[in-house]
């Protein structure tokens, strides 16, 4: 079987195990229509691919997903280069998206965490200050969720063993509570 082949077929055995997760999806959908309906924001955050998701997402609910209808606030926490280094820089790397959260969040807005390993420090540390000042924590991790798994409301831990795989089954789940978002709206 060709690379090509294996890696199509992995996908697709990865995608039906994420089956299992459908029931948490709804509940994280659920989450994300009532914190936009009532005037609250999305934060994303996580490191390489999952930064990228984050920004994604974020971009899907700013603007639209697939329909009209009002903007909604959202914001990656990856993407301001000079918050990343000074606040690396100044008090360490693992405190950039907490910082963040501080500064930013607020009671009934929800805190989305990408971590494949579910043990990155700076989206744990996010998460940790996500649950001090009220806000709701979606986690989307793999690997059977890491520290991840008992620090959040809903963890969404994919069924894979390898990191790409478990980066496409997140943003499939974010575009669908993009779509559960925006749904009646
Ligand atoms: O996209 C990939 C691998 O597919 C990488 O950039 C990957 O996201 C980085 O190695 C991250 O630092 C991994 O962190 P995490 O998912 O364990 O939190
Ligand atoms: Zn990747």
């Amino acid at each position: 079987m060709s690379l090509v082949t294996q890696r199509m077929k992995d996908h697709a055995a990865v995608l039906e195990a994420t089956m299992d997760l459908i029931p948490d999806i709804e509940k994280a959908g659920a989450l994300f229509k009532e914190a936009l309906a009532s005037g609250h924001k999305i934060l994303f955050c996580g490191n390489g691919g999952s930064a990228a998701d984050s920004q994604h997402l974020a971009a899907e609910i700013v603007g639209r997903f697939q329909k009209e209808r009002r903007p909604f606030p959202a914001l990656a926490l990856t993407v301001d280069t000079s918050i990343l280094t000074a606040v690396g820089n100044d008090y360490g790397f693992d405190t950039v998206f907490a910082r963040q959260v501080r500064a930013l969040g607020e009671k009934g807005d929800i805190l989305v965490g990408i971590s494949t390993s579910g043990n990155s420090q700076n989206v744990l540390e996010a998460i940790e200050a996500a649950r001090e000042k009220g806000l709701t924590v979606i986690g989307m991790t793999a690997y059977g969720g890491g520290k991840m798994k008992e620090a959040c409301d809903i963890c969404l831990s994919v069924p894979a063993k390898v990191t790409a795989r478990a980066q496409e089954m997140h943003i499939m789940i974010g575009h669908i509570l993009c779509e559960i978002a925006e749904e009646d709206m």
